[in-house]
């Protein structure tokens, strides 16, 4: 099964053998590139790592970037020759979506809940940090209650970047203290201890608001990023998403 997570920053394409993810890589999600660039990247990791096409017999699609969808509904029509399988929330029959519109949920956001909901069957709550930092709450029930979203760890200083003249572009990295000495550091401490608290903080209230013990799992390309907070997950797992795209093919 090949699976292609194609999310705001990076499209992730995943190879399964039965239940095991063997491979996986990242493709800028580039809206301003056209099919051949996607093409030529997926067809060249394959040819790297021995891939032969017709050991292939399902494809899942799960986008969240709709103009880049057909690139991959096509690459599998025209390379592959199957008819991809892509991911529709609203009309599973797995999970339930208990939100006012559920055809607006993303379905990254709707993997990551059955990934959690097949593999613990209990109350979860699934962090995802990617371009947005999403937190999706399912129950033990299989019911997805709803999301909270925030501007990713990146996002985030991006857009501090871009809008602001005096401040320059940093990397993520956890600084000596707390109150910084200089811009560098202080961008560093108030993206690093702030989203920690963020975190921490919208976690603990998620659970306020629930009023049941949950499990909190993470997911993202940015999962790891800040140690602190490893202690408040059950589980840090990079291809949460790509496992969900492997149980939707399972189920649908
Ligand atoms: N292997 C990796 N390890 C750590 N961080 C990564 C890795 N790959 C990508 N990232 C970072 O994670 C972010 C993208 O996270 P991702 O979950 O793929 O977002 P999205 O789904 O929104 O595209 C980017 O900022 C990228 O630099
Ligand atoms: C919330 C998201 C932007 C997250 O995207 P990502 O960070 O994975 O690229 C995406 O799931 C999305 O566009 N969702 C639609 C709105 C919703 O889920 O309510
Ligand atoms: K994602």
């Amino acid at each position: 099964m090949i699976v292609f997570d194609v999310g705001n920053t990076d499209t992730v394409v995943g190879f399964f053998e039965g239940e095991n993810l063997r491979h996986k890589f990242r493709i800028r999600s580039l809206k301003s590139e056209n099919s051949v660039f996607f093409e030529y990247r997926i067809l060249n990791f394959m040819l790297e790592h021995n891939i032969e096409k017709s050991s292939i017999k399902k494809a899942v699609i799960s986008s969240v970037v709709p103009l880049l969808t057909p690139f991959f509904t096509s690459f599998c029509e025209k390379f592959l020759k199957l008819r991809a399988l892509v991911v529709a929330p609203s009309k599973s029959h797995v999970l339930k979506i208990n939100i006012d519109m559920p055809e607006e949920l993303g379905s990254d956001l709707f993997l990551n809940a059955l990934s959690a909901y097949t593999e613990h069957k209990t109350d979860c709550l699934v962090v995802d940090f990617g371009t947005a930092l999403t937190f999706t709450l399912v129950d033990g029930q299989g019911v997805i209650q709803g999301v909270s979203i925030v501007p990713g760890l990146n996002t985030a200083l991006k857009s501090l970047f871009s809008a602001t003249s005096l401040l320059p572009e940093v990397r993520i990295e956890k600084p000596k203290s707390v109150v910084g000495k200089n811009t560098l550091h202080s961008i560093q401490s108030g993206i690093y201890f702030g989203y920690e608290s963020l975190v921490r903080g919208l976690v603990q209230k998620i659970r306020e608001e629930f009023g049941r013990e949950l499990k909190v799992l993470a997911t993202g390309g940015l999962s790891g990023t800040i140690t602190e907070l490893q202690n408040i997950f059950v589980d840090i797992q990079p291809d949460l998403t790509l496992k969900g795209m492997y149980y939707y093919g399972q189920t649908h």
